[in-house]
């Protein structure tokens, strides 16, 4: 069988593609997908990811990454970090913290003036609203009749005094300026969380846009098998090569193959295949199909730090250990509800670090639980606690990614490069600033007890930068890897196809020219869906 497009993994992109691109039957689409079929309780009752992320999963890629900081030594703690990504149906929406942010319209105008043209806030509303099933209903900007459950955190607090602490901290988030929304994504401001949840269980892009897709003939998915290279015949890609329980088979395609792997596995693969730094591929004896130097380069991530307080009451921790843990994974169970069925976090805020008036520029998150210091896989803390986390939205700092070896097993040297420009540095200091004004306001009083981290002798900015660099984590929203661009520089053109050679694009997070506003699963989806508009439209006039 020669198919006419194959999408190598089945991810927040890949799914959305393989749903697009099947629907009028018109095609045949293989999706390939290294990880297994998404059939585990763990991966649907949303807290389930305390176990699905633990280090020996067989749901999540791995990557031991260098954090970058030129003033801790290369091997110390401070200085490294896992990465996970999702590797099963669904990708890292099925294992991600089911937070549903867009991303604001300013996000998308800046992708248009940086040279993506078409990618504006216009053209890309009607991708989100299409998705959406949304319930707080339909409006010009939102929409209910898509398959993508949205939900926002329950009202009624699922029978525990949660929601009194929750309402006081977002009435301290308001004496700082902060105005609660009902729908962040609309308004900005802070709210209870929007999440991909519905009854009790996540919605991934597998269970949205894939399952309803896998009843059509003309789609085929093959799981479990991992994508090596690209075979091009001179500069057309013209198959994939994939190993499948150790065995080497070739899988030709006749029009594009869809790199959809995600912001380390796109652009490890195009290395792979001959595509990027041909001096670099040549010192590790790979072809070189087409110099491409920005491969792996214009690596972004948000870098995430979590500040924590001692409260006394109204704290999930209980919930989460011993016989407190029993009755929430049974009321789960029986009901739906519950701790078990909350998000990573329960209330999100978006912010300016400096003055309100100004283009929010941080996310912050609340999290109605406190976690053990230093102790990963992360864990509860005994006593009751909660979390205020948060982290620049906009980073100017840059990373990047590269090949260690020609093995696709190796994992690729990745250097993130937090918070190395000053306004990155001053951006991180100003939102942890913020983040203890709104703990020390009245409406909180009443619960916490003590600021646990940083604490009161972490005081000046330079002690505050150090904290940051030392304690902050990645927020999981790797991008920006195969830049897309109208310049010649850039790894994609405006239509996602790589430069340079035929038959082959790139869409995912890879190809996000900046970090939008917050998490990226929603504008993974929004995108795939505007991309598989082009894909269609030049099919028809090939
Ligand atoms: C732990 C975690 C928490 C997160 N929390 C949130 C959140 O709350 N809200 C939010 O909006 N975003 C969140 N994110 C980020 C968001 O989920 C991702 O940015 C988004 O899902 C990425 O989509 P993608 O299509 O680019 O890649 P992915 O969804 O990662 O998909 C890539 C797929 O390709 C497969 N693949 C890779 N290489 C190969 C190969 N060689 N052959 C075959 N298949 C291959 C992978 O196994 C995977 O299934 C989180 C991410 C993680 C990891």
């Amino acid at each position: 069988m020669v198919y006419d497009y194959i999408i190598v993994g089945a991810g927040s992109a890949g799914c959305v593609l393989a749903d697009a691109l099947t629907h009028d039957g018109k095609y045949q689409v293989l999706l390939l997908e290294s990880g297994p079929e998404d059939k585990n309780f763990l991966l649907d009752m949303p807290r389930g990811i305390g176990k699905i992320l633990q280090p020996d999963s067989r749901y999540v890629w791995q990557y031991q990454i260098h954090k970058g900081f030129p003033h801790f030594n290369e091997s110390s703690d401070s200085n490294q970090e896992t990465w996970l990504k999702g590797r099963v149906l669904g990708g890292s929406s099925s294992i991600n913290g089911m937070v549903y942010a867009r991303g604001f319209p300013s996000d998308y105008d800046e992708w248009e003036t940086l040279g993506c043209e078409g990618w504006n806030w216009q053209n890309l509303l009607p991708h989100f609203i299409a998705h959406e099933q949304h319930e707080l209903g339909a409006n010009p900007a939102r929409g209910d009749k898509g398959p993508l459950r949205i939900t926002t955190h329950p009202k009624d607090g699922s029978g525990l005094p949660v929601r009194q602490l929750g309402d006081a901290t977002l009435q301290a988030m308001a004496d700082t300026g902060i105005k609660t929304t009902e729908d962040t994504n609309l308004d900005g401001g802070a709210g209870y969380q929007p999440r991909t949840i519905s009854g009790g269980k996540r919605c991934s892009a597998a269970t949205a846009f894939l399952k309803p897709a896998m009843q059509r003939k003309n789609l085929t998915v093959i799981h479990s098998s991992q994508a090596q290279r690209i075979v091009f015949d001179k500069k057309r890609a013209v198959a994939v090569e994939v190993k499948h329980k150790g065995t080497l088979k070739r899988l030709d395609c006749q029009r594009d193959i869809i790199l959809s792997a995600g912001a380390i596995e796109s652009p490890k693969l195009l290395l792979l295949s001959g595509v990027g730094d041909s001096e670099q591929l040549q010192s590790l004896n790979l072809p070189s199909i087409h110099h491409a130097p920005e491969v792996g380069r214009n690596l972004q991530e948000h870098y995430f730090i979590q500040t924590q307080y001692r409260v006394r009451d109204g704290s999930l921790n209980s919930a989460f250990q011993g016989l407190g843990l029993i009755k929430s994974i049974l009321r789960y169970l029986l009901f739906r509800n519950g701790p078990m069925s909350h998000a990573a976090q329960e209330i999100i805020a978006y912010t300016s670090s400096r003055s309100e008036a100004e283009r929010s520029d941080c996310q912050l998150g609340v999290g109605l639980y406190s976690l053990a210091q230093n102790k990963y896989p992360p864990a509860p803390e005994k006593l009751p606690g909660i979390t205020i986390g948060g982290y620049p939205m906009h980073p100017t700092s840059r990373g990047s990614l590269s090949l260690q070896s020609a093995d696709p097993d190796t994992a690729p040297l990745i250097v993130a490069n937090f918070l190395q420009t000053d306004k990155d540095q001053k951006t991180a200091v100003a939102m942890l600033r913020k983040i203890r004004n709104i703990s020390q306001q009245p409406s909180l009083a009443p619960y916490i007890e003590q600021e646990l981290s940083p604490g009161k002798n972490v005081e000046t900015d330079e002690e505050l930068l150090d904290f940051y660099q030392r304690n902050g984590m990645t927020a999981y929203h790797v991008s920006g890897t195969c830049r897309m661009g109208g310049d010649s520089d850039s790894v994609v053109d405006t239509r996602t196809n790589v430069r340079g050679v035929t038959g082959l694009r790139v869409v995912d997070t890879s190809i996000f020219p900046r970090l939008p506003s917050g998490n990226t699963n929603a504008p993974t989806m929004a995108v795939a869906r505007h991309a598989a508009g082009m894909i269609l439209e030049d099919a028809l006039r090939s």
